[in-house]
């Protein structure tokens, strides 16, 4: 059955592809003898005029052409999204409606209508779209980040911010510092890892954080389980990889008929999912109990509050801390990744960073988070990468719960609304030469430096919950590199240095492609306070 607004979408067309099948139309018209002129013009023109008022009657958004059926589902992009979008906002501006077979997606390339609709209009913004295959087969809908807006959803995002919030977060600090530190002298060791030195480095702050845990190398079960996971969610949710997010009917076929072999899958994953989630759950739980946990921790202040912990409770707390570390593994990563990057095609910048580290600091100790208010200019260097390279560069698609009209444009019920960060980061108005990296643009002023984090951490009340606990552990990295060593090229076959080109993956969280570098000791000053910090560990 069509529904009324798959129907509303298929009648629609924009009005440049009217004017054009009027103007085919009157070509064909001139070519005709008059007699059958005047037949083509009675039944052309009633069909072209219908096409072209229908449009404008339903006031949606611009966009490309809708066909029939399919919408735009031969055009909406799988390769960086970001730029098909922000291309397509000289053609039919800020707001954009696509449609995917009945699903509308509004996409958003201004940060001002994306802070009216997805901050100012947020109880009805702030729902997400729902996944058959990875939300309701493999189980993955219940956590944070795919939760409807909604009490559950509430619930989970309290917890986090008990924990994360800029007050609570200070608590972590040394752990990030110690993980700063750890890198470098990883990756001094092993230059040739850096993407997997990374994202240990990030995983283990957070699974500290969370449990009180302490991750200490790539083979550690709970860092492995947690990467199968996420490499499963990747998968459940690639768009179009499962028939099933299309014709969720078949959710319910007996797993015994050919072809329905997907279901397994989802109990693979599923299983997965309750190693990953729960077993680091358990072991806190159990070290909690005993006095033996390393303090603090999201479960330990949540299972240590006055109030007994249901069942119930303690399944939305495994959530809570399953979506923190999937929100953080690889949005810290790429964004470190990206200062590397950053630091070997701006040598100057890296000079620059470093020289104010050497004249607030000195050479005498490694840097500490509680010295962000000191060094603007690295906080600098930091909200430059936020802009530059977005590590979520369309976010996450928010869902709305209710027809809205916004400007006179029908925001329909159960769209996909899809907010371009990346465009908005690369407004030339906002932010001139926006492909240059200057963090010099912020004249060191916090209000500037906001203006970026108020888009690159997404809108409204779906908002990151994890910002300043990225604030924290990407300041302690990029301070402690700068600190203690110099990023450079690494060398080719005739000792020619190597900078990778900047070049991104087209994903959800984009990466930077093949970052090779290497770290060169600033001193062997810099180097024995690396060990010292390591040994007071
Ligand atoms: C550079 C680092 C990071 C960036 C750029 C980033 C960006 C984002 C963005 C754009 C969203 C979607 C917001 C929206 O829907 O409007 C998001 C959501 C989320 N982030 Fe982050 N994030 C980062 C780090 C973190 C960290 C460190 C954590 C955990 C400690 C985290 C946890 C989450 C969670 C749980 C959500 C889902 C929130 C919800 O649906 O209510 N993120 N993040």
């Amino acid at each position: 059955m069509t529904t009324g607004y798959q129907r509303l979408c298929v009648d629609s067309i924009i009005p440049v592809s009217s004017t054009l099948v009027i103007a085919l139309a009157l070509r064909t018209v001139l070519q005709l003898n008059v007699v059958a002129s005047g037949i083509a013009v009675v039944l052309i023109y009633p069909v072209a005029k219908h096409l072209f008022r229908s449009r404008k009657a339903l006031s949606i958004a611009p966009g490309p052409t809708l066909w029939p059926i399919i919408g735009n589902v031969h055009q909406i992009p799988s390769e960086h999204p970001w730029l098909t979008y922000s291309k397509w906002a000289k053609t039919y501006g800020d707001i954009i409606h696509l449609d995917a077979v009945g699903q509308p997606i509004i996409v958003l390339n201004s940060a001002n209508i994306a802070r009216e609709l997805l901050v100012k209009r947020s109880s009805i913004y702030s729902g997400r779209p729902h996944l058959v295959m990875a939300g309701d087969l493999a189980g993955m809908g219940q956590s944070l980040a795919l939760q409807p807006y909604g009490e559950e959803w509430r619930r989970q995002r309290k917890l986090a911010n008990q924990e994360y919030n800029q007050t609570a977060v200070l608590r972590y600090s040394h752990v990030q510092e110690a993980q700063a530190r750890t890198f470098v002298q990883r990756f001094l060791k092993n230059p040739t890892s850096l993407q997997s030195e990374l994202s240990l480095g990030m995983a283990a702050v957070i699974l500290e954080a969370n449990f009180g845990y302490v991750v200490k190398s790539e083979e550690d079960p709970f860092y492995k389980w947690a990467l199968v996971t996420m490499e499963d969610f990747n998968q459940a949710s690639r768009p179009g990889a499962f028939l099933v997010d299309f014709i969720p009917q078949l959710q319910y076929l007996p797993e015994w008929m050919p072809g329905t072999g997907f279901l397994q899958l989802a109990k693979t994953y599923r299983k997965n999912m309750e190693v990953a989630t729960w077993e680091p759950f358990l072991w806190a739980k159990d070290n909690i109990l005993k006095g033996t946990a390393r303090m603090p921790s999201l479960c330990a202040t949540t299972l240590l509050k006055e109030e007994p912990v249901s069942e119930a409770d303690e399944a939305s707390l495994v959530l809570t801390a399953a979506a923190l570390f999937g929100g953080s593994l690889d949005t810290s990563t790429s964004s470190l990744l990206s200062f590397f990057l950053a630091m070997l095609h701006y040598p100057e910048v890296q000079a620059k960073g470093r020289a104010e580290i050497d004249a607030v600091i000195g050479s005498g100790r490694l840097p500490s988070v509680s010295d962000r208010a000191s060094l603007p200019y690295v906080r600098s260097i930091i909200t430059e990468i936020y802009r530059w390279a977005p590590a979520a560069p369309i976010g996450i698609p928010h869902a709305l719960d209710q027809d809205d009209v916004y400007n006179g444009i029908h925001v329909p019920k159960g769209s996909l609304i899809i907010a371009n960060i990346w465009h908005m980061l690369h407004d030339p108005e906002a932010y001139p030469e926006p492909k240059a990296f200057r963090p010099e643009r912020f004249r060191g002023s916090d209000a500037e430096m906001q203006k970026v984090t108020d888009v690159a951490f997404g809108f409204g009340r779906r908002a990151c919950p994890g910002m300043q606990m990225a604030q924290g552990t990407l300041f302690a990295f990029a301070a402690t590199i700068l600190a203690t060593c110099e990023i450079v090229p690494m060398l080719d076959a005739y000792g020619k240095p190597v900078v990778p080109d900047i070049a991104y993956t087209s994903g959800v969280i984009s990466f930077p492609q093949d970052v090779k570098c290497m770290l060169r000791p600033r001193s062997p000053q810099a180097k024995a306070l690396l060990e010292q910090s390591l040994d007071s560990v």
